[in-house]
């Protein structure tokens, strides 16, 4: 099997890179811009003849034969999406057009990683994939949130048009080792915080849940969701539901008891609850996630002292 995998020199991607090369039948090619990746991700498997890894930014054609496309390209986390709106659109909806062409012209079978933020501030909770969601369609977050959901109609469309093969997984918020150290997501801010001794940010009011998903249970989702025959929308998430005051206590509890936990401000359009409800994933892939947030976070805590040169106390 020949993989494309866009964005597979992010957070993800390149877990997922690690999975399907353990496969020696698999040969993966990653097409990856950096902008929020990094080649370091991948070093293990730069010159292995069964990897290729391209600079390429998906809002411009690509040509390559392969049998599946996993497209993930796309930065993740708000402060990188919002940092150049017009470009995170582009890339949902060039980006996604240009690996649909693709996908038809070689036959193959593509999954886009779409997002719970499709689901807006959520007024269903938890969220069912049949919930259609209650997005602001021109806030600081639309390019982002707007762009998958047109993402996902790009895919339906070529579905029906062209019977193209498709699969749609709708990503939860995911954590694990390789997230960059200035991500800016909830969980490498705390962790990184915590492990320099600085306060744990708390944006207002910190109520707000979400539900955290450790990254080897998120490939395992991906690539059963692909191999399968379903096209989704199919949640893939850990259904556990913490509020981000919840999540900071457990991070100081865990890894610096010491440090102070402040209240700052929150920016515009922040959903106030998510939870995703993986009835269709259980049912249909038969996944669900193992690995618990107390158990993910010290994984975390290990790969992000080794990167901040920060031992543990004995
Ligand atoms: N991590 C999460 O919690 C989460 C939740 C929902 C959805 N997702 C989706 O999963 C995918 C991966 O997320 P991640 O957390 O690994 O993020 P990430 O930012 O670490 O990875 C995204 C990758 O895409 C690359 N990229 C961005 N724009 C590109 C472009 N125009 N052309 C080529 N490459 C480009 C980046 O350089 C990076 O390597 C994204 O599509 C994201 O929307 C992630
Ligand atoms: O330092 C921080 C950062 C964030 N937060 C809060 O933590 C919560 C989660 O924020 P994050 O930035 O980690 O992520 P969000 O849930 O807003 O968006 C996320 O959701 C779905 C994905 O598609 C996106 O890729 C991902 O970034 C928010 O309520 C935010 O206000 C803090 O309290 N402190």
């Amino acid at each position: 099997m020949r993989i494309l995998v866009t964005g597979g020199a992010g957070f993800i991607g390149s877990h997922l890179v690690d999975k399907l090369m353990e496969n020696e039948k698999n040969e993966v090619i990653v097409a990856d811009n950096y902008f929020t990746g990094s080649k370091d991700n991948l070093r293990k498997w730069i010159g292995q003849p069964r990897f290729e890894l391209i600079r390429h930014d998906v809002t411009e054609p690509l040509l390559v034969e392969v049998d599946q496309i996993y497209h993930l390209a796309c930065p993740a986390s708000p402060i990188f999406y919002k940092y150049n709106p017009v470009k995170t659109i582009k890339t949902n909806v060039i980006g996604t057009l240009n690996m649909l062409g693709l996908a038809k012209r070689v036959g193959a079978r593509i999954l886009l990683t779409s997002t719970s933020e499709v689901y807006g501030d959520p007024l269903v909770h938890p969220q069912p994939e049949s919930y259609w969601g209650n997005v602001n369609p021109i806030g600081v977050r639309s390019c982002y949130d707007e762009g998958k959901r047109v993402a996902e109609t790009l895919m339906f469309d070529y579905h029906r048009q062209h019977g193209i093969e498709i699969r749609i997984a709708r990503i939860f918020n995911t954590y694990g080792p390789r997230m960059n150290i200035d991500d800016g997501r909830v969980v490498s801010n705390f962790i990184a915080q915590a492990l320099r001794g600085e306060p744990l940010t708390v944006q207002k009011p910190g109520t707000q849940t979400r539900s955290f998903c450790y990254v080897s249970d998120m490939v395992d989702g991906l690539i059963r969701l692909m191999d399968g025959e379903n096209t989704g929308p199919i949640n893939i998430g850990n259904p556990g539901e913490f509020t981000m005051t919840e999540l900071a206590e457990t991070v100081k509890e865990l890894i610096n008891p010491g440090v102070e936990i402040n209240m700052v401000e929150n920016t515009p359009d922040d959903p106030r609850q998510r939870k995703p409800d993986i009835t269709k994933a259980k049912a249909l892939l038969g996944w669900e996630p193992k690995v618990k947030l107390r158990d993910g976070l010290p994984l975390m805590e290990e790969d992000f002292r080794l990167r901040l040169g920060v031992t543990k106390k004995k």
